[in-house]
């Protein structure tokens, strides 16, 4: 079969490289030449002039049969992974650190990537399990105040591979276009583009739990709240409720901002049994975000569905999926799904809309779920559902990330609604 190649090389960037000579303009003119004939890989067909510098090292083969040369940083191999594409300008290591990417590559579509470097608060969960970071340009020096570490050092110590100069716009426009892609991502010669392109065509995301792999092994308490130097919104409620939070790959700021807002946190695995959660006697139950296909995960619909009308509960991202499954309603991937921290969604109940960040590929059909449940949020994007509340069960849901990090913080105030939920379902008890 014939795989096409696409040179992603622009000479432009040149200056962004570490070490290497900037082209003079003729010598750009040749290469961007050289680099478009598909007559020769060494350059000795054409006559060309050769580079003075390496310029790809890495190969990020997709599905569709196209083929990315690029540099890499970070750890080496082959890996493989559903791309998706994520449109923040800031917050990288929020983004590597939440458990929804595992088995996905992140694509940033902001060009410079890398120059805050990173540091000890911003980490999401205990490590990163996204599949790799693909970005235009690895930023060659790295200045803040908080900065303890260079990005590449960091994806370099937890194994995790990343590449740079490459087009993502375009890789962008392809996914836009034709919806999420899965690709391989190698830094080995060994392996021919064939045998790549085989790889990324047997491997699928759907289907698979993914959620086992990110989740807590036992239940744990969590206490941090937001520092208060940067806590803006919470007051506190004045009493204490008590949350079991379903971990489901859950990212920390949502623990810190439900213990910011009061609450006392008991984090379980996304085993723990319904019944367990009923003899800790919560207030309420967070469902987490988490990674993958919700269809793939029966366990977690059945523990959400034990628990529904016994406590109030409150869904986010796969906790929301997963809630529309328990409820009655449908699930369904969408093209290329939402990844970033400038999705305007429209609060229903205060008619005001409201920029939120967001990560998923998965929605709820809302003309699946039984009558009534409300549509409380929709995304301004697409229409699509971003939030369900169905108050005769004192349940609450979010198809996005009210706690940010990275994002903007407009919907905060949720997580003061979900301990009015809970100080309501008290009283009436
Ligand atoms: N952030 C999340 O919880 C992601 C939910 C789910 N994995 C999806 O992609 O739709």
């Amino acid at each position: 079969m014939e795989v096409a190649v696409t040179n992603t090389w622009k000479s432009n960037f040149a200056s962004t490289l570490t070490n290497i000579p900037k082209p003079k303009k003729a010598a750009v003119r040749i290469f961007t030449v050289r680099c478009s004939s598909p007559v020769s890989s060494d350059g000795a067909a054409t006559g060309l002039a050769e580079r003075p510098w390496k310029t790809s090292d890495a190969r990020l083969v997709l599905e569709d049969g196209s083929i990315w040369r690029a540099k890499s940083f970070g750890a080496t191999g082959t890996q493989v992974g559903e791309v998706v594409f994520n449109t923040s300008l800031t917050g990288y290591q929020e983004i590597l650190t939440d458990p929804s990417y595992a088995g996905q590559f992140v694509l940033m579509t902001n060009p410079h990537i890398g120059n805050t470097g990173v540091n000890f608060d911003d980490e999401e969960s205990r490590q990163c399990f996204l599949a790799g970071l693909v970005i235009r340009s690895l930023s060659i020096s790295t200045s803040n105040w908080r900065c303890t570490k260079t990005l590449g050092d960091y994806l370099a110590e937890r194994n995790i591979m990343g590449i740079y100069d490459v087009d993502t716009r375009a890789i962008t426009r392809r996914l836009r276009q034709d919806g999420s892609l899965i690709g391989v991502l190698s830094t080995e010669d060994s392996k021919t583009d064939e045998e790549l392109l085989q790889m990324s065509k047997s491997w699928d995301i759907v289907g698979v739990d993914l959620i086992s792999d990110v989740s807590c092994t036992s239940p744990y308490e969590w206490v941090d709240q937001t520092n208060p130097e940067w806590d803006f919104n919470s007051e506190g409620s004045g009493e204490v409720y008590h949350v079991v939070a379903y971990d489901f790959g859950i990212k920390h700021n949502i623990l810190r901002r439900l213990a910011s807002y009061g609450c006392k946190i008991t984090v379980v695995p996304s085993k723990w049994p319904a019944l367990e959660t009923l003899k800790l006697k919560p207030d309420g139950v967070l469902f987490s975000n988490g990674p993958g296909d919700p269809s793939a995960v029966p366990y977690a619909v059945q523990t959400v569905k034990e628990l529904l009308g016994k406590v109030p509960v409150f869904g986010i991202c796969m906790g929301h999926q997963l809630l529309g499954q328990a409820l009655g309603g449908k699930t369904f991937k969408m093209k290329f799904g939402h990844h970033g921290g400038n999705h305007p969604v429209r609060n229903v109940r205060q008619n005001r809309v409201e920029i939120s960040a967001q990560n998923h590929n998965y929605a709820v059909d809302p003309a699946s779920l039984p009558e009534g449940v409300e549509v409380t949020y929709i995304n301004l994007n697409d229409g699509s559902c971003a939030g369900l509340a169905y108050p005769a069960l004192n349940i609450m849901s979010l198809q996005y990330h009210p706690e940010a990090s990275p994002g903007p913080h407009d919907s905060d105030m949720v997580f003061g609604e979900f301990v009015d939920l809970m100080k309501q379902a008290k009283q009436k008890a």
